[in-house]
């Protein structure tokens, strides 16, 4: 998979060379790249931003950087991540689904946002997914980037030491997951459950899908229509 990301920072992108997509890095899994959008600005003072049409607060992102980055980044195969707060809620099946793409590029605004026109434009030549990270705002679409970029590499074949712990993950089931414990077995007065040193693997499965149903009831009762009934 080839991930692209283009930013007004793109140092944001340095962790990637520590995560967990660093390691698919250079597994061969991943080959990663951030652009600076100032690259593609063509004025003395590489501007990229300018005041909105219909007024408001801020600044909106101009559409030439842009238009002229995503020509030059996007394959014709390119998905067209647009980070946003109007975006779609980003979900588990999502990073099933863009695993398996063959070119993902990320378009991460700042200021009041991108020009609408660029991700119009952009909907005419690629698939474009405008997402949203959860219903809060950040300054800019990187952190969201990232952590896309960790959600869908860790489920590309190949990349995770041990792949079954894929298959319990939270939302995997639609359930969210069970407590997790290891040594030592008595700690600060809290004791380990003990059907987890029991060594019957059935008790501890119905005891760990148990744990899962009442986590989701409490924490999140959206999830629950029959999730893991
Ligand atoms: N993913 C994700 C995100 C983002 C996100 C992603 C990308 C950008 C680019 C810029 N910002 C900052 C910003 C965006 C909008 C506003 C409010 N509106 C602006 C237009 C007129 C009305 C008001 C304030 C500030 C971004 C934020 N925030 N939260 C998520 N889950």
């Amino acid at each position: 998979m080839r991930i692209d990301a283009i930013s007004i920072f793109p140092d944001y992108f340095a962790p990637l060379d520590l995560s967990l997509p660093g390691k698919a890095r250079r597994a061969g899994l991943v080959d990663f790249t951030a652009h600076d959008l100032r690259g593609w600005a063509t004025d003395r003072h590489r501007t990229v931003d300018d005041t909105p049409y219909g007024g408001g607060a801020g600044m909106v992102m101009k559409p030439e950087p842009w238009g002229e980055a995503l020509d030059a980044v996007c394959t014709d195969a390119a998905v067209l991540i647009v980070p946003t707060p109007s975006g779609a809620p980003f979900t588990h099946a999502d990073a099933v689904d863009l695993s398996g793409a063959e070119h993902l590029v990320f378009a991460c605004g700042r200021y009041e946002g991108i020009d609408q026109r660029v991700i119009d434009h952009a909907a005419t030549r690629w698939q474009v997914r405008e997402i949203s990270l959860g219903d809060f705002v950040v300054n800019g679409g990187e952190v969201a980037a990232l952590a896309i970029i960790e959600a869908v590499v860790r489920l590309i074949p190949g990349f995770m030491g041990n792949p079954e712990s894929l298959a319990e993950e939270s939302h995997a089931d639609g359930l969210l997951e069970y407590p997790v414990y290891t040594k030592p077995a008595h700690w600060r007065d809290l004791d380990v459950p003990e059907v987890l040193l029991s060594g019957d693997h059935g008790r501890i499965a119905a005891w760990r899908r148990e744990q899962s149903r009442a986590r989701t009831r409490q924490r999140r009762p959206d999830l629950t229509h029959d999730a893991g009934e």
